[in-house]
């Protein structure tokens, strides 16, 4: 027997624009709605909430035209209410020809929110159903609060359904709306209905308040469900729905016999997408989309890694269109560094490689999260640094900048075994930092040599605490030569950059021309 096909709803056209703060523009909706069907291959979406504004209208308006041209008009729905026919007209004037009609799937919203018996409210949805067929117009069912009508009142839920069963109508929708099911809940509720209704097209709808959102949605599969909705990146009112990534790799890696026709590795580029036009960040350690979920920070894992992948399971990063990295950072090992090297296409000997790892550990004590994109920098620091000894130190600083006042530096410097003390202003930190350093060695008649360029840079693709590489090139005489100082602070990276000159000429007054590092 082949496996059960579960059809995929995405909403997040439709709920997932509840997500407090998010409105799509018409060509975002557009774009999100084409790249589901056509790129993601989810079988229907959600696009709207009918007589929500003109900006709504138009957006079905643009997505039902498109729809029209591909052949897909049936596969976009929109959320419609019992509202004498008000919302059939609307979504006649869009051009739509799914309704998803809300009704109540509780006693309690029933009687206290719509204030009507069961009957009558079931009576109005006959009307509205019969009034959409005879415009054309295709019906599904939600309903609302089904989870706490299942806990609570299991007769009006059942009452109603068996009055659906008899209506025109294509799907059942389930919604635990206010996301509070358990997964042993979820398959009970499930199982009952399935039992009940063999021959009826059952869709779940998750909602996550309590996280629970891809549990319940794998067991509402176990337990018999046709279709699910889900939402990319878990986006939806409060909590959210159920993410669509891990429904589906969930589905697929833990479930032997049923299946969905979504195309995992265009989940990334939707999901980004997404982020992007709804301004909702993507928190890092969101299973399959976040920006973490395919790193290893360990050593250790790197190290299992290159013995026969000891730390994978069947989540690989390439079936989403994703590739697994290894930090680098102060829980690094040399495995680590390797996978990085290799990644850059770069091999250093043993030595270079301990003292690079060495160096990323120190880093990484500071800053919280090295990048690979740091790594040439760093390598061709300590590389650097294997050409001279430091034999000068600057021992301490203190660089001070506030406004009103002229930046000052007072440093402590050894040169020679001796220490010098010197306090300067500047017209900067750095520039302060010079002139004491000048002073020190005019001490020791020691002329330095000129600035004559500086040149800062950032690792590419990195943040506000990216590490800093400062280039300064001096003029000695007629010789110019360049030094680099990497730190994650820039005047520290200049004032390394300018130790490095500080050894460099101490160097050549010792007979070796110093070299540019
Ligand atoms: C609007 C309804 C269908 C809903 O999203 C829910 O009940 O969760």
């Amino acid at each position: 027997m082949g496996n059960r096909k579960i059809e995929i709803m995405d909403t997040t056209l439709r709920d997932g624009e509840q997500t407090s703060g998010v409105s799509f523009s018409v060509s975002e909706k557009l774009t999100i709605a084409q790249l589901l069907l056509e790129e993601l291959r989810v079988d229907r979406v959600e696009v709207a909430s009918a007589r929500v504004s003109q900006g709504e209208l138009d957006c079905v308006k643009a997505v039902a035209a498109w729809a029209a041209d591909n052949g897909c008009l049936d596969r976009i729905e929109v959320l419609a209410f019992v509202d004498n026919g008000l919302s059939i007209g609307w979504m006649e004037q869009a051009g739509v020809r799914v309704q998803n009609l809300l009704t109540k799937g509780s006693l309690n919203h029933l009687t206290h929110q719509l204030r009507k018996t069961p009957q009558q409210h079931f009576d109005e949805i006959a009307t509205v159903i019969d009034l959409a067929a005879k415009k054309g117009i295709r019906s599904n069912v939600y309903l609302e609060d089904w989870s706490n009508g299942m806990r609570h009142s299991p007769e009006y839920v059942l009452q109603y359904l068996d009055f659906l069963a008899l209506q025109p109508i294509d799907r059942i929708m389930l919604p635990d709306t206010l996301g509070v099911l358990t997964p042993t809940e979820t398959a009970a509720f499930i199982g009952t209905l399935r039992a009940r209704y063999p021959q009826i097209h059952l869709d779940f709808h998750a909602h996550n308040d309590y996280d629970l959102g891809t549990a319940n949605v794998l067991e509402a599969v176990k337990a018999g469900i046709d279709g699910l909705h889900l939402t990319v990146n878990g986006m939806g009112e409060r909590a959210g729905n159920a993410p669509l990534a891990s429904a589906v790799a969930a589905i697929n890696d833990l479930l032997d016999d049923a299946e969905v026709s979504i195309k995992e590795s265009a989940i990334y580029t939707v999901s980004k997408l997404v982020e992007n036009f709804s301004g909702v960040r993507i928190p890092t350690n969101k299973p399959i989309v976040g920006d973490n979920v395919f790193t290893q920070t360990a050593g250790i894992h790197a190290d299992g890694d290159n013995k026969n992948n000891l730390y994978f399971n069947d989540l690989l990063p390439e079936r989403f269109g994703r590739k697994r990295k290894y930090a680098l950072g102060k829980t690094s090992g040399k495995a680590n560094i390797e996978k990085n090297l290799q990644e850059l296409g770069l091999k250093l000997n043993e030595e270079d490689l301990k003292k690079v790892t060495q160096r990323v550990i120190e880093l990484g004590d500071k800053k919280e999260n090295v990048t690979t994109e740091d790594l040439p920098y760093i390598i061709s620091d300590v590389l650097a640094n294997n050409v001279h000894e430091e034999q000068i130190s600057v021992e301490s600083y203190v660089l001070t900048h506030a406004k009103g006042l002229r930046p000052s530096a007072t440093i402590a410097v050894r040169i020679n075994g001796k220490l010098f003390e010197e306090h300067a202003q500047g017209d900067g930190q750095f520039d302060a930092f010079m002139n004491a350093l000048t002073m020190a060695y005019s001490k020791n008649d020691i002329r330095l040599p000129g600035l004559i360029d500086y040149n800062v840079r950032i690792a590419p693709g990195s943040s506000s605490d990216a590490l800093c590489e400062t280039t300064i090139t001096w003029q000695a005489g007629k010789r110019t030569f360049s030094t680099r100082g990497l730190d994650s602070d820039q005047t520290v990276s200049a004032i390394k950059a300018t130790q490095k000159m500080l050894n460099a000429i101490r160097q050549e007054t010792r007979g070796t021309r110093p070299e540019p590092v």
